[in-house]
């Protein structure tokens, strides 16, 4: 995509097809120093569709968007934004692209990310005065970004001390959806807000997914926030991606121990989920010596196997290949769930020299 193309896509671009590639990740490393955050990480989002990004907190959720959006240096990989090669991007063709806002990062907390001294109407009209919309332009679309999010126009002159926090991620919101972005990062969304206000922020995200094509990409460290919006969750532990696939799939049948012992943590009657949470917590596995299995210590069904790096997956052979693919990162993804049943929970000993995954993406 031309300089021109990215720039004026900000503004007055059509809403993109339902379904087509907005972010492809590819092999992604990020490292500070000695110490490797992100460890080779693949993954799609796709216009109108909400990507949820879970994993504890430390295993590079925010690194992982803050790469996307630029923010923290690559060491290796792609990533692909509305098809532009962002990882090649330099100069004066990167400042256009961040200026055009294709990509937008709503931080974790809005009240810090948000300048106190600026108004609302001045907040989220900001994008638009650095993508070079006219002064006369952006009036309109600032109201038409706070009618989108359901702020009230009366709300547009008062400075974020004087709105409620709820109030606050809505503003953040109308300021990332301004610039008709392809691509929304909401890290961490509404971990800050009660249970009112995180519905109504959930409820929203849905909505203007559909009504702008937007691809949503949805960081959280608890799945109920995830449960009921994403259409496919990727997991993250330790800087890998361990399991990826249709919502339902991951929460439901999840192919990766460590996905189980989320979903089972997760509140809810299911007794499968329950037993997978008994087992998990036992204590931790075999550690396997080297580098290996990022999880491997803390696994139950770790075994000299897992010595080797697992790579992503499906199961059983029998899905299609694509992005909704189900897949995991697990020597043990085919076998592990038959020994949850109390009898079966074999353990094949790991060689004594045992050390911990010094070489694993931290
Ligand atoms: N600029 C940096 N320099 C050095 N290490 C960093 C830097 N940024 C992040 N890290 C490290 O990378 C790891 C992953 O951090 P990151 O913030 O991406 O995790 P996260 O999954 O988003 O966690 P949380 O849920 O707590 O926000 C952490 O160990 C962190 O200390």
């Amino acid at each position: 995509m031309s300089i021109t193309a990215i720039a004026s896509s900000i503004t007055d671009g059509p809403t993109p097809a339902i379904g087509s590639p907005a972010l492809r990740v590819e092999r992604l490393e990020v490292r500070y120093g000695r110490t490797t955050v992100l460890g080779g990480v693949d993954l799609e989002a796709r216009s109108g569709e909400i990507l949820g990004l879970i994993g504890e907190t430390g295993s590079g959720k925010t690194t992982l968007a803050r790469a996307v959006a630029g923010l923290a240096p690559v060491t290796a990989g792609r990533i692909t934004v509305d098809g532009t090669d962002r990882t090649t991007l330099h100069g004066r063709a990167l400042r256009t692209a961040r200026r055009a806002g294709t990509v937008q990062y709503m931080f974790q907390d809005p009240l810090r990310s948000l300048d106190p001294d600026l108004t609302v109407a001045r907040l989220v009209g900001e994008p638009l005065a650095v993508a070079g919309v006219p002064r006369a332009e952006r009036g309109p679309r600032v109201r038409e970004a706070l009618d989108r999010v359901g702020l009230d126009a009366a709300l547009a002159a008062r400075t974020p001390g004087a709105l409620s926090g709820g109030q606050r991620q809505r503003v953040a919101l109308a300021r990332a959806i301004v610039g008709r972005p392809r691509l929304l990062l909401a890290d961490e969304p509404v971990s800050a807000l009660d249970a009112s206000n995180r519905n109504h922020v959930l409820r929203l995200l849905d909505r203007l997914r559909h009504e702008l094509g937007l691809a949503v990409v949805v960081i959280s460290h608890d799945l109920d926030s995830l449960a009921g919006i994403a259409d496919r969750i990727a997991v993250l532990y330790r800087g890998r991606i361990v399991e990826q696939g249709p919502a339902e799939a991951v929460l439901d049948r999840p192919l990766h121990p460590y996905s189980a012992l989320l979903a089972a943590s997760a509140p809810g009657p299911d007794p499968a989920r329950r037993a997978a949470l008994r087992l998990l917590r036992e204590p931790a596995g075999a550690i396997v010596p080297g580098g290996g299995c990022g999880f491997a210590h803390r696994c139950p069904f770790a075994d000299a196997a897992c010595v080797a790096v697992p790579e992503l997956g499906p199961a059983t052979g029998v899905t299609a290949p694509g992005p909704d693919q189900h897949t995991a990162a697990c020597h043990h993804s085919p076998d592990w769930r038959a020994r949850l049943h109390p009898g079966n929970a074999v353990r094949t000993p790991v060689p004594d020299t045992a050390t911990t995954l010094s070489e694993q993406p931290r």
